[in-house]
């Protein structure tokens, strides 16, 4: 019996050392890619080290300028850095998404469509959104001009104007992430409904700090969720219960905006253009078939799918604030640098007609068509998200059975997680000559096949079915942000924290201040 006992121990430890050691390392169709250390064949430690740590996108970066297209980086998760065979495939192709969203990315215990791993059911609500996201759609919306006229004149330019007659600092972080909040929330629900972050600095430090609160913890909840939770449930939190609480109350806060939202739609027959809530009716549309919207007034509180609907808004604002804010704050960073350029931007922006000028009384904002199309403006941007993309880390991805190609390797199986990350793809110097370099004349000076290649391997929104689908709106918003702010003032720096883009799946500025003096242009 005890030797039946020993045989089968060692029948089981044999079997163990060649599923988890020999195969992975040796025999199976990944074996041969190059690895990011020697353990990689085997286990996950070496990735979960540098997830820690905060090194994964720039040891990746520099894995792939070594070692070619596709690096292992455990077991079973590859780096792609590739078009064919690697962004084409996996993302135009539609690979679902791996269990790294639903971790992060829920809000009210229900997914969003950000943390749908189901291709369906992704598909299916990105659909009922799709139509008010449409560039032609946002272009033409009366209620977004209306909020952006009242965030820029009622808001933005008198707090810009106040400071620069007092030359007194203004740390752009912090406002640039209440200015893309006020931009997205108050034409996601309507001003009457909405927030007022630029103004209300109590309402904005509440949700700022539990927002990025959530946001530290992101290592325990995506990538050790399983020791996590063990450790949880013997009374060890690794995640402070305050930031579960400070969670609650921001869910909290989002929820009673879109009630008052969905009532207000119950209790106007014309709701002003905007108070409109344009998101939320969409998703009231487009995901519980509402056709008649003013019969909303009874639901309140009771409406169909109300966490549902609540959870979309509160994702879209989340996606939203950060990615544009530390994209604006980059831009006003590089642009205070370079006053040449300022003057340059300003003489574009000042030939837009009406231009958006301060204290001519009239509030005009230009056509919002006009505004997206300035070359030069244009270049700031695509130049500002290539070396500063506000999502730099790995966009993972799941492999569909049996088989796949990807990176240069066959046989690769199914259920393997998959990424690209925009730090890396932004940073191909076949492509973007100089990499390291801020150049926004390189979007103005490239050939039309330059050109191509360069919008190939401009990756800051994603591509594929599960691309962004704020991109229309955030380019929108940041270019008025820009028009209002430098058509009326020239900025410099007066003192900042460290500027260095943080290492992580979603990143800003490391030291998190960067504190600007603004003058009146002449
Ligand atoms: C500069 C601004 C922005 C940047 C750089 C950005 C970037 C991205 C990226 C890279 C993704 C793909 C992420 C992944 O799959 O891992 C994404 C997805 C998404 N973004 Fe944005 N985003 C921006 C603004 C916005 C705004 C304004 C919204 C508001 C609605 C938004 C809502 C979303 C949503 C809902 C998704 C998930 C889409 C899907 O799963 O199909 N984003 N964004």
């Amino acid at each position: 019996m005890a030797q039946a006992v020993v045989v089968l121990a060692l029948a089981t430890l044999l079997a163990a050392i060649y599923r988890f050691l020999i195969y992975p390392s040796l025999l199976c169709p990944m074996a041969r890619i190059p690895t990011l250390s020697f353990t990689s064949r085997f286990s996950s430690l070496s990735l979960l080290w540098l997830q820690y740590s905060g090194q994964e996108n720039r040891t990746i970066y520099e894995l792939h300028r070594r070692k070619g297209p596709i690096i292992r980086l455990a077991p079973r998760v590859l780096s792609l850095n590739c078009f064919e065979g690697g962004l084409k495939q996996v993302y135009l192709g539609g690979f679902p998404k791996s269990g790294f969203y639903p971790l992060g990315f829920i809000n009210y215990g229900i997914l969003p469509m950000f943390a749908m791993t189901n291709n369906k059911e992704h598909g299916a609500r990105k659909r009922a959104f799709a139509n008010v996201f449409s560039k032609s759609h946002i272009l033409s919306s009366e209620s977004a001009r209306e909020v952006t006229r009242a965030i820029i004149f009622d808001r933005l330019l008198p707090l810009i104007h106040q400071k620069a007659t007092k030359s007194e600092a203004v740390d752009v972080i912090p406002l640039n992430y209440a200015y893309s909040m006020d931009s997205f929330v108050n034409w996601q629900v309507g001003i009457a409904s909405g927030c007022n972050f630029i103004q209300n600095e109590a309402e904005r430090d509440m949700y700022l700090t539990a927002f990025f609160d959530r946001e530290r913890y992101t290592f325990e909840a995506c990538h050790i969720p399983f020791i996590t939770t063990i450790l949880e449930k013997i009374g060890i939190r690794l995640i402070p219960k305050e930031v579960d609480e400070g969670t609650i109350d921001i869910e909290n806060w989002n929820l009673a905006m879109c009630d008052k939202a969905v009532a207000l739609l119950g209790t106007k027959d014309d709701v002003p253009p905007q108070d409109f809530p344009s998101v939320l009716a969409q998703g009231l549309r487009g995901m519980s078939n509402m056709e008649d919207l003013s019969s909303m007034a009874s639901a309140e509180k009771t409406y169909p799918n109300r966490l549902d609907i609540a959870g979309e808004m509160f994702s879209d604002s989340s996606a939203a604030h950060e990615t544009s804010g530390v994209t604006l704050s980059y831009l006003f960073w590089e642009l205070s640098k370079r006053p040449e350029l300022q003057t340059q931007l300003r003489t574009e922006l000042r030939s837009l007609d009406p231009p958006l000028r301060l204290g001519d009384g009239g509030k005009a904002l230009p056509n919002a068509k006009d505004v997206v199309q300035l070359p030069l403006l244009d270049a700031l941007i695509m130049e500002t998200l290539r070396l500063y993309p506000a999502v730099p880390g790995g966009q993972p991805r799941v492999t569909p059975a049996p088989s796949n190609s990807l990176g240069g390797f066959d046989g690769i199986p199914g259920g393997v997680v998959v990424q690209c990350s925009a730090y890396t793809v932004h940073r191909n110097e076949d492509v973007f000559p100089d990499p390291e370099a801020w150049k926004p004349e390189r979007w103005l000076e490239a050939t039309p096949e330059q050109l191509t290649a360069m919008r190939r391997w401009f990756w800051a929104f994603g591509s594929g079915p599960s691309m962004c689908i704020g991109s229309n709106f955030s380019l929108y918003s940041m270019k008025f942000c820009i028009t209002a702010i430098y058509s009326n003032f020239a900025s410099t720096i007066h003192d900042h924290g460290d500027m260095e883009l943080m290492d992580a799946y979603l990143a800003g500025p490391k030291g998190g201040r960067l504190e600007l003096v603004f003058s009146e242009a002449p």
